[in-house]
């Protein structure tokens, strides 16, 4: 205790002399007249100035978290203290609060006990002992905890793990946050990865995949200043109202400005395509799979599901063979004659597109080609015997090149995809001997859709292949570093598509094959993804420890992936323990009472959010309804929905997915709703929860669904 009151004490003064020199370094800032003249460069002084007020004024709030005393070999012990920015001293070469994406802030989260601790700085390896790693919360400038997490002159040589569970046993609102304070040693490695490799991480339910990946984005930024810009990157993620709940954590970190985006949206955008109905929205195709009675089984065969064959490389191979034939014929096979007695001939023609132009993509070899042609066009009209003459020329001339030119055929992703499905009588021999590898299901079903001028979110890595295929990727279009999350639903074909867009394979590719419930698209195995790397240009990471919730939940989850699904995946609980996972009858006339009285317990605790989750959009509709009737103010979420609201959600499981709620109450799990191929469904609805959990069921529980406490 006594110990206790020294350190806050300690800590105390010390946060009132650093909360000085921040308020004279702001009042220094704020007594310079603010610019506002037509002067390029004082403009760019003063961004910079408003840009270190605003840092000043987020460090005063909360200037540090941690606190690492570190003796360099050869040097004296000096006290660290970490924050989200770094904070220079009187004197700017002596930090008084250390950036926690700089080199030697890493020690705080790699260390992990034990004499001897180093980092990799620019200069080298630094090795030496660390005394003691404290976190301290500040909250808006006051102190209101100190943890010793780890301390040499005490007994326990481990870094306990107090402070992470008092973190975790937080409630949680409707935003994702970020977590600097608690990153572990494994998330650590992670987030301090080179640049150029393209890391895939398999992370279990809840190990911090997501927030991993954003705070990976934002040492990026910091590391790599001069290389790498906030626009150039980019977060797949696979829903608009998933992107609205992880929207906090970057500007949190401090980092703005980084797109974010579904594949299929951004893929629209660079082919140019307005989705007006043209494709089928995600909604449509989730309820198409999940809603559907006729849904089929993971075991059907990927020449039987439309989005594992066209996110296959065998359906690459098929598009390459298709734009090789496609290419070298597309010069209209006919001299091109301006006026009469005047000829192109096609040869000519023909060589400079084969030879000439050799080295553009076809898109602009074919803009290049025409361009040619008209200033021999001019070249020619000069040579006209008289001035009436040239006029008369020039008039047909003009006819003659946009007819001639309308002959080429059109170099448009969309249009060269729908003439591979429904090609020309004059194309269809040759092109059916191509045509010929794709299923048939697969072929009639597409040529269908496109003949209605649909198209289905599994086209998408195909369309931007053509593209990529046909035009040059200008500077433009490419990614600084690409974050793809939920990763086990994007198939090896997207991801060999987006390496054409990024430069030096940066990707960060997180995902969860436990939670691979859309089993109709994405992975089964990571090696998919893999062999599109060279063995030294990707890393694999796996991360088992999960972090959201207690461990008799995730005791629970663990039991139906082993009974379910057989998967040797199982996640790793902190020691955090809660109420055990209760297992309640529901059904028949007692079914609604029962899910209104169990919703009105876990509303009756402080949680912030709250789920239901259902097993298909139609019923969390009805609840959803009941529930408004009752006046209980819940949000229903279907696959359209752009913004989370938090507090009580409606919502089928397979939408929860990436979410996380304090309590979660799954409805009807029995084995109509629930049937063998649904193990990984259920994981997904269970591992939601933070602190409860409860399934009520029906009269036949599946045979994966134990309890375990
Ligand atoms: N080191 C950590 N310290 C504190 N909280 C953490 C840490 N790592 C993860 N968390 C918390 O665990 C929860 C799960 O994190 P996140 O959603 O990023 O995991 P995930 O692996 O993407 O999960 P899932 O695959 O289930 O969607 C979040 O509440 C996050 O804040």
């Amino acid at each position: 205790m006594e110990q206790f009151q020294s350190a806050y004490q300690e800590e105390k003064e010390r946060l009132d002399r650093t909360l000085e020199t921040i308020d004279r370094k702001l009042e220094q800032l704020r007594s310079i007249p603010v610019y506002t003249g037509h002067d390029f460069t004082e403009q760019l002084l003063e961004e910079n100035r408003e840009m270190q007020r605003q840092q000043l004024e987020q460090s005063h709030r909360e200037p540090y978290f941690g606190r690492l005393d570190f003796e360099e070999q050869g040097k004296s012990m000096s006290p660290l203290y970490i924050g989200k920015v770094g904070v220079s001293g009187e004197d700017v070469r002596e930090p008084i609060v250390i950036d926690w994406r700089a080199p030697v802030a890493s020690l705080f989260y790699s260390f992990t006990g034990g004499d001897h601790a180093e980092y990799e700085a620019p200069e080298g390896l630094i090795e030496g002992l660390v005394y003691l790693k404290r976190n301290i919360v500040i909250r808006k400038g006051i102190l209101e905890r100190v943890v010793d997490t780890f301390n040499k002159d005490s007994d326990g040589p481990a870094v306990s793990d107090e402070f992470l569970v008092y973190r975790l046993g937080e409630n949680k609102d409707n935003r994702l946050r970020d977590i600097v304070s608690t990153i572990q040693a494994e998330q650590d490695k992670i987030i301090r990865a080179a640049k150029n490799t393209a890391l895939i991480i398999q992370g279990v339910a809840g190990s911090g995949k997501t927030t991993v990946a954003l705070h990976r984005l934002a040492f990026l930024l910091y590391q790599y200043k001069e290389q790498i810009k906030a626009e150039r990157m980019v977060i797949f993620a696979p829903n608009l109202m998933f992107i609205d709940y992880i929207s906090e954590v970057l500007p949190e970190l401090g980092v703005g400005d980084i797109m974010q985006s579904t594949f299929s949206h951004w893929a629209l955008q660079i082919l140019g395509i307005q989705n007006d109905g043209l494709l089928v929205s995600d909604t449509d195709s989730l309820v198409r799979w999940f809603d559907s009675s006729e849904k089929g089984n993971e075991a059907l065969e990927d020449s039987l599901l439309p989005g594992r064959y066209k996110g296959s490389l065998e359906f690459k191979s098929v598009l390459d063979e298709y734009l090789e034939h496609t290419a070298p014929n597309i010069v209209p096979v006919i001299d091109f004659e301006p006026w009469e007695g005047k000829r192109l001939p096609y040869k000519m023609i023909e060589q400079w597109f084969e030879d000439e132009y050799r080295h553009y993509k076809v898109a602009e070899r074919k803009e290049r080609v025409l361009a040619r042609i008209h200033r021999w066009i001019e070249m020619e009209l000069k040579k006209s015997p008289s001035a009436a003459v040239m006029k008369e020329r020039k008039k047909k001339a003009q006819q003659r090149e946009k007819a001639y030119a309308k002959k080429w055929p059109e170099l448009e992703a969309l249009a060269l995809y729908r003439s591979l499905f429904i090609p020309s009588k004059a194309e269809s021999q040759e092109i059916q001997a191509i045509t010929d590898k794709i299923p048939k299901g697969i072929f009639k079903e597409t040529q269908a859709y496109l003949k209605k001028g649909m198209l289905h979110e599994e086209d998408m890595a195909a369309l931007l292949y053509i593209y990529s295929g046909i035009q040059e990727i200008n500077g433009n279009l490419t990614f600084d570093h690409v974050v793809i999350d939920e990763a086990q639903d994007f198939s090896p074909f997207q991801v060999a598509v987006l390496d054409r867009f990024v430069k030096g394979h940066s990707f960060t590719i997180l995902g969860d094959l436990s939670q691979g419930i859309h089993y109709y698209k994405g992975v089964r195995k990571w090696e998919e993804m893999q062999t599109l790397f060279d063995p030294e240009e990707t890393a694999y990471f796996a991360l088992t420890r999960s972090y959201r919730s207690t461990m008799e939940i995730i005791d629970f989850a663990n039991e139906i992936l082993k009974r379910g699904v057989g998967s040797e995946l199982l996640a790793v609980p902190v020691f955090r323990s809660g109420d055990p996972v209760r297992l309640e009858p529901a059904y028949g006339d007692d079914r609604l009472r029962i899910i209104s009285a169990t919703l009105e317990q876990a509303s009756s605790h402080d949680y912030r959010t709250v789920a239901l989750l259902t097993r298909t959009l139609h019923e969390a509709e009805l609840l959803h309804t009941y529930l408004l009737e009752k006046s209980v103010e819940a949000h229903l979420i279907n696959g359209d929905k752009t913004q989370y609201e938090g507090g009580i959600s409606v919502l089928p499981v397979y939408l929860s997915k990436g979410l996380e709620f304090d309590a979660v109450i799954v409805t009807d799990v029995d084995q109509d709703h629930y049937g063998p191929s649904d193990a990984k469904l259920l994981y997904v609805g269970c591992t939601r929860a933070l602190h409860e959990l409860w399934l009520l069921h029906g009269e036949k529980l599946p045979d994966y669904v134990v309890a375990t406490s």
